[in-house]
């Protein structure tokens, strides 16, 4: 007999929601662009040709419509892979759990997602105001080890030189590294962004190796990761949410991607002027790859 997930593992609001992102089954779309940035799902959305609904809680704006044609939901996310845990779980929840007899669905339904984000640069060649695919990401934020399978998805071979060549203290979680779909990204590379390996840090200062008054363990760490090559991939970027959809859309059966505007170059200590016409530009484009 199908497994009854209990009350407090799938939790449900009043009106038949889901916990945290007061979604229903149907009112999400099998596309979806997550942005970190509750203010950036209106962005999204002053895309959109009709807008279906938008829902608030938290953090967590969520908006479905359509554009040229098709149907797309656009989600944030908030900052941090710890949301991201919440969001990923929840989206699948939605359309691979039956929400009244609480069981897993006969039919798996595969979702495609794409990040559209900020990120800071950890190479001069990769300058502020451009747009970063990323290809492979590395979690420094642990996340994916709690969940069994991890090693399935994961490069293991890419982690294991990544932690020899750092060092890798270990009082740090286990860096995890997964790819980005492989469909995706060949629909998106179309627009001839740079591509690249994304670290997501949990934190924004010293995780990304940032000092304002506090010092950190390893001042050399972002010289060690912008001059670290595995194979043909350098390590090009920095954010805070890539590596936990990667991992948790592999181990739930989904697809995603995540395409970065640069607004920080770390090695340039440069900031843009004005990154707001870049992420437009980038919205523009992810969507009209996916239609
Ligand atoms: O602009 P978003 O999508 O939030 O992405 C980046 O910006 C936030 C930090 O300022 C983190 O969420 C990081 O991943
Ligand atoms: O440097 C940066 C810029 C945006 N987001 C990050 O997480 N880091």
């Amino acid at each position: 007999m199908a497994r009854r997930i209990e009350e407090s593992e799938l939790i449900l609001n009043g009106d038949g929601s889901i916990f945290h992102l007061h979604l229903k089954p149907g009112e999400l779309a099998d596309n979806i662009i997550l942005v970190g940035d509750p203010g950036r799902v209106e962005t999204v959305t002053s895309f959109f040709d009709t807008v279906e609904l938008v829902r608030k809680n938290r953090e967590f704006v969520s908006a479905t419509g359509i554009y040229k044609g098709t149907r797309f939901s656009v989600i944030a996310t908030g900052i941090g892979t710890d949301n991201i845990d919440i969001v990923v779980n929840e989206l699948d929840a939605l359309v691979n759990i039956d929400f009244e007899t609480r069981t897993v669905h006969k039919e798996h339904k595969a979702l495609r997602m794409v990040r559209i984000g900020t990120s800071g640069s950890l190479q001069k060649d990769l300058p502020v105001d451009s747009c970063l695919l990323s290809s492979k990401a590395i979690g420094f934020d642990g996340l994916l080890n709690f969940y069994a399978g991890r090693n399935e998805v994961a490069d293991l071979d890419f982690e294991q030189q990544f932690k020899e060549s750092m060092a890798w203290n270990p009082l740090l979680a286990s860096p995890y590294v997964v790819d980005a779909s492989k469909e995706l990204l060949d629909k998106l590379s179309v627009n001839g962004f740079h591509q690249g390996v994304t670290i997501s840090a949990p934190g924004f200062y010293g995780p990304q190796g940032r000092m304002l008054r506090l010092g950190i363990q390893d001042v050399d760490i972002n010289e060690k990761i912008s001059t670290f090559k595995y194979e043909q991939y350098k390590i090009t970027n920095y954010e805070m949410e890539c590596s936990a959809i990667y991992g948790l859309s592999k181990l739930l059966g989904h697809q995603a991607a995540t395409v970065c505007a640069i607004i920080a170059n770390r090695q340039a200590g440069e900031y843009s002027k004005d990154y707001k016409p870049v992420i437009k530009h980038l919205i523009e484009k992810v969507l009209d790859s996916l239609v």
